[in-house]
């Protein structure tokens, strides 16, 4: 329906006004009916001279005026000789400029492109094209038409070209072959599309449903999935049932199909307590090679540094405060193990023991790295320690020159450190962890600092979890909380939620209310809280300084209602103020905005000079301002400018109001969490724990009082497949390893 009421715009391509390689937005000038027309849309790739016929509709830009967005764009060869020339002198084959493209046409007239494609031998006629410059002017023309048939090609089975074009990338001239005979590519890694377009394309093929590459495929794609939600295997009668109902196909055949993959290498096999637990290779490879690695800490011998216990009572003295028994535990065993887990609460003295253990490594000069996953929580760790603290990425080095994430910092060249010591561990995945361990010279020791009750890491593994269950490396847990700690309702309550005990009501001196609402009232109470209450009774900034934090981002309390909301409330639209709409977001001048992937190349320039690359999920700041011509944003990120041009908005999101999974890791003066309906599978324990748990300063729940009940009673923590803590079994025996835990 919506097709037919698509306007039509035929003409020759004049200019090209703007352009992305990464994505095909693209805006150009075409001139037909005796008009030249600004048009815009995902189109692929165009060249000036090009005929195109565009489909969809005429708009108004505020600040352009009339423009056609293209929805659609059919495009042929240039056809009449002046358009040939406009191609070839345009610059886009190589070798080819205004000059040289006029003695082409001189020679081979209207002609001169079928003499490209198919008889570039004949373009060294022409003085300064060489036989090996006519085959890269053949090449590339190629290339160019290549692409082009391609996004007609996936066209049909409803790819977009923006699509099209990254398939193009992925396998090249070949891609239309190669998907042919095996459509299920397009569902595998990098590109990861739907598998129903796989499936029309393959039901155009004739295709089996039990085909064996759609068997495989399904196989994969479960596993992938699975890792996606923090899985790094699935047990093998899981996966089978899983990829079974996913695509209609019997067990049996999903069974030959894994054998295959299994002999292949496709896929491994390991053999736990539990029974087959399959994975995809390279997170096997991960967790074996931490297992190994810590392994091999745990059996070099131990440290025995001299004047221990005086050294710990000169900081003792120098603090005014003796340290707890466990403290002292952990002070000793840092000092001496060469791999150490410290894990506790709030308040339970986590940082002052690590703050101790720095002075003693330095006192020793021992070369020591403080890192954190997060920018966030380096920068937090950095504040609290009064050091240098990076996040491993950065103390890795991020090389993404060849358009994957590779680290400066790895098994060849690695970073010159005796001690590493590494907060918020509950937020590692497996991968960066293996990255980590295989940057460290062998020698190196490690300190793994967090809290096994937060939320585990985005991505796959629960290493904290797992290695402190495996029982195998030294582990201290500090319990009790400190006494300035223990004023703070925040903390005793974090400490109820842990310990099943029922929240403490806050009065009016304290850092922690409870405050009962539900549904749309619920949503109300939190914008007011935001807007007035809490800006008056406390002066915190309502962008600034108070953060919502929602188990969900659906319903009347999740972070997509409130964000609308907050906008409207906190940062209305005006006529001064520039705004940008990106898909269903609108952007303005003063927001608060979310990284909420990694991107490993976007430029930043810091206060004072310095620049670098890369913006983190989870990184916050504030749009400072917006260039409506090329769509582009200015983002303040603490002390950091950071330019988003137009195809980087969609890494972008609203965040007067966030998930509580992606605040892991950042602390807020002020959070208020909405408890009112949330979806069973978020009502649990951990989630809650770890929201009220950013709080600095205050902490307002507001929701209903059965459903903080049912979050706080749920202690089944999503449970993630893993096998790390059995490969560190494995590695280490129990009279190599075993420790009993404090
Ligand atoms: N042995 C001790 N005796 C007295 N006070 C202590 C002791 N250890 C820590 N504290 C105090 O307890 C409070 C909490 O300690 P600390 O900040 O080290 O805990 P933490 O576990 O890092 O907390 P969080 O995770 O909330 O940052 C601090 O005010 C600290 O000075």
């Amino acid at each position: 329906m919506e097709q037919q009421e698509l306007e039509t715009l035929e003409g020759t391509v004049e200019d090209i006004i703007f352009e992305n390689t990464d994505n095909g937005y693209m805006v150009f000038e075409v001139s037909g009916g005796g008009a030249l027309t600004v048009v815009c849309g995902v189109v692929g790739e165009l060249h000036v001279g090009e005929s195109v016929v565009c489909r969809g509709r005429y708009e108004n830009h505020a600040a352009y005026g009339r423009q056609f967005h293209a929805q659609e764009c059919e495009t042929d060869m240039p056809k009449d000789m002046e358009a040939v020339y406009a191609f070839l002198a345009s610059g886009s084959l190589p070798y080819i400029g205004a000059s040289t493209a006029n003695k082409i046409i001189q020679k081979f007239g209207a002609s001169a492109l079928d003499i490209i494609a198919n008889d570039p031998g004949q373009l060294t006629t022409i003085r300064g094209i060489t036989a090996d410059k006519a085959d890269r002017i053949q090449q590339e023309f190629k290339r160019m038409f290549g692409m082009r048939e391609l996004i007609a090609y996936l066209a049909q089975f409803e790819i977009s070209p923006r699509r099209a074009m990254e398939v193009f990338r992925v396998f090249g001239p070949g891609a239309a072959q190669a998907i042919a005979a095996n459509p299920y590519l397009l569902c595998g890694e990098p590109l990861q599309l739907d598998f129903r377009h796989a499936d029309s394309i393959a039901q155009y093929y004739q295709m089996e449903g039990d085909c064996v590459q759609r068997l495989e495929a399904a196989l994969l794609r479960t596993l992938r999935h699975n890792a996606n939600n923090g899985h790094t295997c699935v047990p093998r009668v899981q996966l089978l049932e899983t990829a079974s109902a996913f695509i209609h196909q019997p067990r049996e055949k999903l069974e030959i199909a894994l054998d295959h993959c299994l002999e292949d290498g496709i896929l491994r096999q390991r053999k736990y307590a539990g029974g087959d637990y399959i994975y995809l290779p390279d997170l096997l490879d991960a967790e074996e090679t931490i297992a190994h690695r810590l392994a091999l800490l745990m059996k070099k011998s131990p440290e025995k540094p001299r004047g221990l216990e005086k050294s710990i009572q000169v900081l003792e003295l120098a603090q005014g405060f003796a340290y707890a028994p466990e403290q002292k535990e952990a002070i000793r065993k840092a000092m001496t193990e060469n791999c150490l887990v410290l894990t506790g609460g709030p308040g339970t003295g986590k940082t002052t023991t690590v703050n101790a253990i720095l002075q003693l490594l330095e006192q020793q000069a021992e070369r020591v790295a403080l890192c954190a996953p997060t920018g966030r929580a380096a920068k937090r760790l950095g504040e609290l320690t009064g050091r240098k603290a990076s996040t491993i990425h950065r103390l890795l080095e991020v090389d993404y020159s060849g358009g994957v994430l590779q680290f400066i910092h790895n098994e060849k060249n690695l970073l010159r450190y005796d001690v590493v010591i590494l907060d918020e561990m509950s937020m590692v995945d497996v991968k960066l962890f293996q990255s980590l361990l295989a940057a460290l010279r062998y020698s190196c020791r490690i300190i793994l600092v967090g809290d096994s009750d937060q939320l585990p890491s985005v991505g796959p593994g629960n290493i904290l979890g797992e290695v402190i269950k495996s029982g195998r490396i030294p582990t201290v847990c500090l319990n009790r909380i400190f006494r300035q700690a223990e004023q703070s309702l925040i903390v005793k309550n974090a400490h109820n939620v842990v310990g099943g005990r029922p929240l403490q009501k806050g009065g009016r001196e304290d850092d922690f209310f409870f405050l009962e609402a539900d549904g749309d009232a619920c949503r109300r109470l939190v914008c007011e809280l935001v807007t007035t209450r809490l800006p008056r009774s406390y002066g915190f900034d309502p962008i600034r300084d108070i953060q919502v934090l929602c188990p969900t981002k659906l319903g009347p309390c999740g972070t997509q209602a409130l964000n609308v909301e907050l906008q409207q409330l906190l940062n209305p639209p005006e006529k001064s103020k520039p705004q940008l709409q990106s898909a269903a977001r609108v952007f303005r001048v003063g927001d608060k905005v979310m990284q909420v992937r990694n991107n490993y190349e976007i430029v930043w320039h810091r206060d004072g000079g310095e620049q670098g690359v890369g913006a983190y999920n989870g990184d916050i700041g504030i749009v400072e301002s917006i260039n409506l011509r090329d769509r582009s944003m200015v983002v303040r990120m603490d002390d950091r400018r950071l330019v988003y041009p137009a195809e980087n908005l969609g890494e972008l999101e609203i965040a007067y109001a966030i998930t509580v999974h992606k605040s892991q890791g950042s602390e807020f003066p002020a959070v208020i969490l909405p408890a009112a309906q949330v979806p069973v599978r978020l009502c649990y324990r951990n989630l809650f724990y770890t929201g009220i748990t950013r709080a600095k300063r205050l902490c307002i729940v507001t929701g209903r009082r059965d459903t903080v009940n049912a979050m706080m009673a749920n202690i089944r923590q999503n449970r993630r497949y893993s096998g790390l803590c059995e490969l560190l079994t494995d590695e280490l025996p129990p009279e190599q390893g075993a420790l009993p835990q404090s």
